[in-house]
């Protein structure tokens, strides 16, 4: 039986000093984003999801978005090396969480550059977008690790949002999800279903028909409905300030021998 673990990481101190990059500023509630945080974890684990935190890493702003840190496939773990500058200490935490739990572990190196909020796992296609934050040799990278495995990576412009999974995510069935305007390359992604809303694009799969997603989106919550889904809505609007989305507060590792 698959292992259903998740990695998140606590909300540093210093949320609010976090990066934007394609959308104004706003202040942050640190405590908000605590409490947040918190509902997010007893989503995942209400819906039998083992959290299990990586160490603090207080001093990096944005390092409660994990998901940026490392690309899992199958057992193996390709910690990232981050495009912005500020988040690469983050990625010491997340090497000891995967060697802990057993995964065999390698890195992306200079000069690539890559975040785990770029690459978009279909079953054995990894799509991974080259944008801002993630350039062609982490790229190379990440085919390099994960083809000799199985995979088939298929990289795609990214240059309207922060990361490919800002812009689309798949449904339980391979469907691609995407908020158009958002998207460089709609025709990429094969079966394809437009959403009315950039939040609706993100959707996190918590096991059957249960979709994770953010309550900024309540249009694309209803289309999923409508399509036999169970959408399970949690607020992340500090986080959204800070151009992050379900996907990015947790790392879902399946694939683990343990
Ligand atoms: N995977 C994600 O969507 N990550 C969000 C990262 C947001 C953070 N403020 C950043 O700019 O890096």
């Amino acid at each position: 039986m698959p292992s259903k673990k998740a990695l998140v990481r606590r909300p540093s101190p210093r949320l609010a000093e976090g990066l934007v990059t394609h959308v104004e500023r706003t202040e942050v509630d640190v405590d908000l984003a605590v409490e947040q945080w918190e509902a997010y974890g007893e989503a995942l684990r209400d819906h039998g999801w083992e959290t299990i935190e990586v160490e603090p890493a207080d001093d990096c702003p944005d390092s409660v978005f994990v998901e940026d840190t490392v690309v899992m496939y199958k057992n193996v773990a390709l910690i990232a090396r981050p495009g912005a500058e500020s988040r690469r200490d983050e990625t010491e935490g997340i090497e000891e969480a995967v060697a802990a739990l057993g995964c065999s572990v390698n890195w992306v190196w200079a000069p690539g550059t890559l975040e785990g909020g770029d690459v978009l796992k279909v079953g054995d296609t990894v799509f991974v977008g080259r944008g801002g934050r993630t350039n062609a040799a982490g790229i190379q990278q990440l085919r390099a690790a994960f083809e000799p495995l199985g995979a088939r990576v298929v990289s795609a412009p990214v240059s309207k949002v922060l990361h490919l999974k800002s812009a689309v995510t798949a449904l339980p069935d391979g469907t691609v999800v995407g908020h158009i305007p958002k998207m460089d390359t709609p025709s990429l992604f094969g079966r394809f279903l437009p959403v009315p809303e950039e939040a609706g694009a993100h959707v996190v799969l918590l096991g059957g028909d249960k979709l994770l997603m953010a309550a900024s989106a309540p249009k694309t919550a209803e289309l999923y409905s409508d399509l036999g889904y169970e959408p399970v809505v949690v607020d992340i609007s500090e986080f959204e300030k800070l151009e992050g989305c379900v996907t990015c507060l947790s790392v879902r590792l399946r694939g683990l021998y343990a």
